[in-house]
């Protein structure tokens, strides 16, 4: 039985963290020509980072190219720690829809230098999510379609049927290093066609028939 978290509803209030996945659709991967991840590549953003809908997205100053990239976002429900694959999706509580913005003027000269993602990943406004999606509404985390439109024009068209390390395998991956807690959010990755946009333009994305979000953009 799947695991059932009355609170869950409320992870943008409660989460302690969010744990994001980098390069797990091999479409990004060929598309940037890295290897590909042997391991989950993992990054963490402060829960402060969190929009919901009906607030604008609003590019920091210090950026000169913000990207989106639409994800499944998975929210966990108890806490997990050290959990088998086979076991792992008995801490799942639902799932919501997310964008995991990413400043890439940061992220780039980072990743070149072996520096950390936060500020690239963290800043205020980076992750705007949906409402909670309750375990029992989605019948197969791994074939929900993902699209995000910019101005009207379709940017980004996915399935995380695609994914290369599936939700089991990440949280289990996770749980060996750190504690997963009640309503912690994990994004699982964007598929390709990640790219710049800017103030004033609309964001629209959808998941299936499960959750769809406008984003106006704003400059800081
Ligand atoms: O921003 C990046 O380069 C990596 C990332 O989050 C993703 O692939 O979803
Ligand atoms: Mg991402």
């Amino acid at each position: 039985m799947a695991c059932q978290n009355q609170n869950a509803a409320n992870f943008l209030s409660n989460g302690k963290k969010i744990v994001g996945v980098a390069l797990n659709y091999m479409d990004v991967v060929l598309a940037r020509n890295v290897p590909v991840p042997k391991e989950p590549l993992v990054f963490l953003k402060p829960t402060s980072s969190y929009l919901q809908e009906g607030q604008p997205i609003v590019l920091p100053k210090v950026f000169t190219k913000v990207a989106y990239e639409v994800e499944l976002g998975v929210v966990i429900g108890k806490p997990c720690k050290n959990v088998s694959k086979a076991d792992a999706m008995s801490y799942v509580a639902g799932y919501c829809l997310a964008l995991d913005l990413t400043a890439q003027c940061n992220l780039g000269p980072a990743r070149a230098a072996g520096h950390p993602w936060t500020l690239g990943k963290g800043f205020d406004t980076s992750t705007p999510v949906s409402q909670f999606i309750p375990i029992e509404k989605v019948t197969d985390p791994h074939n929900l379609p993902l699209w995000l439109t910019v101005n009207g024009d379709l940017k980004q068209n996915g399935c995380t049927a695609d994914l290369i390390f599936k939700v089991p395998d990440i949280i289990s991956y996770v749980s060996k290093y750190m504690t997963l807690e009640a309503n912690d959010l994990i994004l699982t990755g964007t598929p390709n066609g990640a790219d710049a946009f800017k103030a004033g333009d609309v964001i629209q994305c959808g998941m299936a028939d499960l959750a769809k979000l406008t984003f106006q953009v704003e400059a800081e």
